[in-house]
């Protein structure tokens, strides 16, 4: 299997209930987003895909959560919070919409909301 990983950044606002009191508090992140997308088999230009368009896809989604207060966004009003698990699930299910790319699907995203605190998504 091949895997591909592309790392983007964005900044927003959130509150979270009940994982620590000061995360109650309306606060902010800059948070840093690994992709990774997999498959078995290469094109005949010998990629699985190009990085160009994983990135283009990723920078849409992103740019729907950039510079936002996530708690007021429908997909974090659908769940509990926009916890950094949720963030990781929230980017994989659009870039899975977005893929379509035979034999090519989203295999894992991470969430690093500092730089020592990350949450992965690893799609089943
Ligand atoms: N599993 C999760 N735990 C926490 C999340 C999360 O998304 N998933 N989020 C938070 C808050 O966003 C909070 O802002 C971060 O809290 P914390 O890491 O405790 O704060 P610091 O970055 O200041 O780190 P310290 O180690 O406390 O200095 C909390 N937990
Ligand atoms: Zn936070």
């Amino acid at each position: 299997m091949f895997e591909l990983k592309i790392l983007t950044r964005f900044a927003a606002a959130h509150q979270l209930r009940m994982v620590g009191q000061k995360c109650e508090n309306l606060h902010g992140h800059n948070w840093k987003v690994e992709v990774c997308v997999g498959g078995e088999h290469l094109n005949e230009a010998g990629v699985l895909m190009d990085f160009g368009d994983v990135k283009r896809h990723v920078a849409d989604i992103i740019r729907e959560i950039d510079h936002k207060f996530l708690n007021e966004l429908e997909f974090f009003q659908r769940v509990e919070q926009p916890s950094s698990e949720r963030i990781a699930v929230h980017i994989a299910q659009e870039l899975q919409k977005r893929l379509d790319t035979p034999g090519v699907r989203v295999t894992r995203v991470s969430a690093w909301e500092s730089d020592d605190a990350c949450a992965t998504y690893i799609l089943p």
